[in-house]
């Protein structure tokens, strides 16, 4: 993997510098290292030393490394410590629990918590679904992960998934004034992580399952969605898919092809792979290809992988086999959700006309926009730091905020529809252009209209509990 795709681009370096120290020299080292020095604070002044806190500008690990290298081999001069500004915002982690209510005397204490809090539990139990109006269920989603397939950096476990985890949390919040909690699961054992979100789904009023490979994601959404009476949503899945196909209905928009005839390649046959590409053939999608490791999958071979045994056969018309390239030559669209790099600019250029990248593979995309904007009609990644960000968090925000607010037993087909042509519709035909054909995550109108269309399908399909106030 790309380390320039994890690095903070600024690091905060804090030396203590014994006094009589030529500071000059700090300079030029932070310069030979390939440094630029924005920012200088004191932090300590003693007899002897001085301690400070460099602010440095880094272009990537490799400059990090040395600056803290070269730093410590100047006489009077100790590194303590090297923090990029990405990880000091993780110091502690990023999110918190806070009471609604201070307590401020023993009349609070009573009502708060016992005896008079017993009233409470008292209702719940005669009334389990005062669980919904009296606890935090009503607005409380799980984030639940085993750290299998986070992001693109594979089974990295539960501790290191963490502070992906914590950020959806921050999204949620943020832009749907959602609670969401973490929580990374120390097993991969799907019938443990089964019975482990069930045992703990009367606290939440969503089930949001997040970074776990495939096949085991499948199974494990699907019992739960069956046994469990609150929304479970696989967010890699459907919340990918979702906007995907809104990206994809503005770029075909924007280039005059039509989804029916436009040849589909989609890159990496996993959880958002293969939502995705269900999504698209439910769109009306008739030429799509998967690629995965071995190449495309045709349902002349058998595999061990039965969602891929499934994919052959409702994909790949012609039986076409190959590699990437073989696939991606001739195509209009590439879909990625493989793996960082992978898609060569020697195998753009194979495309058809007015060609639509969306290499969605993060933290580091199946090909730069900067290798290949030159040559595709449309290209768009997974990431903050290019246009056209086609990431779930477009998604997941809004349609648990309708869900939670209409109480919907499930997230339907219907629902997810709805969402995908709410993101899609929030880009004007006046707006829409080569770098613009999705809508910015900031962009308030996506959550409120994603909300609203989402609680107008479950009470259509009838999955809507109560009727929220608009
Ligand atoms: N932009 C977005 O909103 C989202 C992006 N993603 C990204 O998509 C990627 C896949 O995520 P998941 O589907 O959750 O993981 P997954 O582990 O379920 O699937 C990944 C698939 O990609 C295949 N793959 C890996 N390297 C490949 C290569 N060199 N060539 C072809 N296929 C290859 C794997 O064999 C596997 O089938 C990750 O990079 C992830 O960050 C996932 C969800 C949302
Ligand atoms: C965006 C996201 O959920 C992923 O890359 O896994
Ligand atoms: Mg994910």
């Amino acid at each position: 993997m790309n380390n320039k795709a994890l690095d903070g681009k600024t690091v905060i370096v804090r030396l203590e510098i014994d006094s009589g120290t030529n500071f000059s020299s700090v300079v030029s080292a932070i310069e030979a290292a390939g440094g630029d020095m924005i920012a200088i604070d004191v932090i300590q002044t003693g007899k002897g030393s001085t301690t400070r806190d460099l602010t440095v500008k880094v272009k990537d690990t490799g400059t990090t490394e040395l600056l803290g290298k070269t730093l410590g081999q100047l006489p009077g001069i100790r590194v303590i410590n090297t923090s990029d500004r990405t990880f000091l915002l993780h110091l502690g982690g990023k999110i918190t629990v806070q009471p609604k209510t201070a307590i401020h005397n023993r009349d609070d204490l009573s009502r708060v918590y016992t005896p008079e809090v017993a009233r409470v539990c008292t209702a719940i139990h005669e009334d389990p679904s005062k669980a919904f109006t009296l606890t935090i269920k009503r607005n409380m989603v799980a984030v639940v992960s085993d750290g299998s397939a986070v992001l693109g950096l594979g089974n990295i476990g539960p501790e290191a998934a963490m502070p992906v985890m914590e950020g959806k949390a921050m999204l949620f919040k943020q832009f749907a004034d959602v609670d969401a909690f973490p929580i990374c699961l120390d097993t991969q054992d799907t019938e443990e992580i089964i019975r482990t979100v069930k045992a703990i789904a009367p606290a939440f009023g969503g089930i949001n399952l997040e970074d776990i490979s495939s096949p085991r994601c499948f199974e494990i959404e699907e019992r739960l969605r069956e046994e469990l009476n609150i929304p479970v949503f696989h967010d890699d899945q459907h919340g990918t898919a979702v906007v995907l196909y809104a990206g994809l209905l503005n770029a075909l928009r924007l280039t005059g092809k039509s989804i029916e005839d436009a040849r589909i390649v989609v890159c990496g046959i996993g959880a958002a792979g293969t939502a995705c590409t269900k999504m698209l053939l439910a769109g009306g999608a008739r030429n799509v290809l998967g690629v995965d490791r071995d190449g495309i999958l045709t349902a002349d071979r058998d595999y061990a992988h039965p969602m891929w045994n499934w994919y052959a056969a409702n994909t790949n018309p012609g039986r076409i086999s190959g590699s990437l390239a073989d696939a991606v030559a001739g195509a209009d669209v590439f879909i990625g959700l493989s793996a960082g790099g992978i898609l060569k600019r020697e195998m753009v250029l194979t495309m058809n006309e007015q060609p639509i990248v969306f290499a969605m593979a993060n933290p580091e995309p199946e090909i730069r926009p900067e290798q290949a904007e030159d040559i595709v009609a449309v290209i768009a990644t997974g990431r903050s730091d290019y246009p056209n960000q086609i990431n779930n968090v477009l998604c997941f925000p809004g349609i648990f905020r309708g869900a939670l607010d209409c109480r919907a037993t499930t997230i339907n087909e219907e629902m997810k529809l709805a969402a995908a042509e709410a993101i899609a519709s929030t880009v004007g035909e006046d707006e829409l252009s080569r770098s613009y054909i999705i809508p910015s995550v900031f962009n308030a109108k996506v959550v409120e209209e994603v909300r609203r269309r989402v609680v107008q399908a479950a009470r259509d399909s009838g999955v809507a509990r109560r009727n929220p106030r608009e």
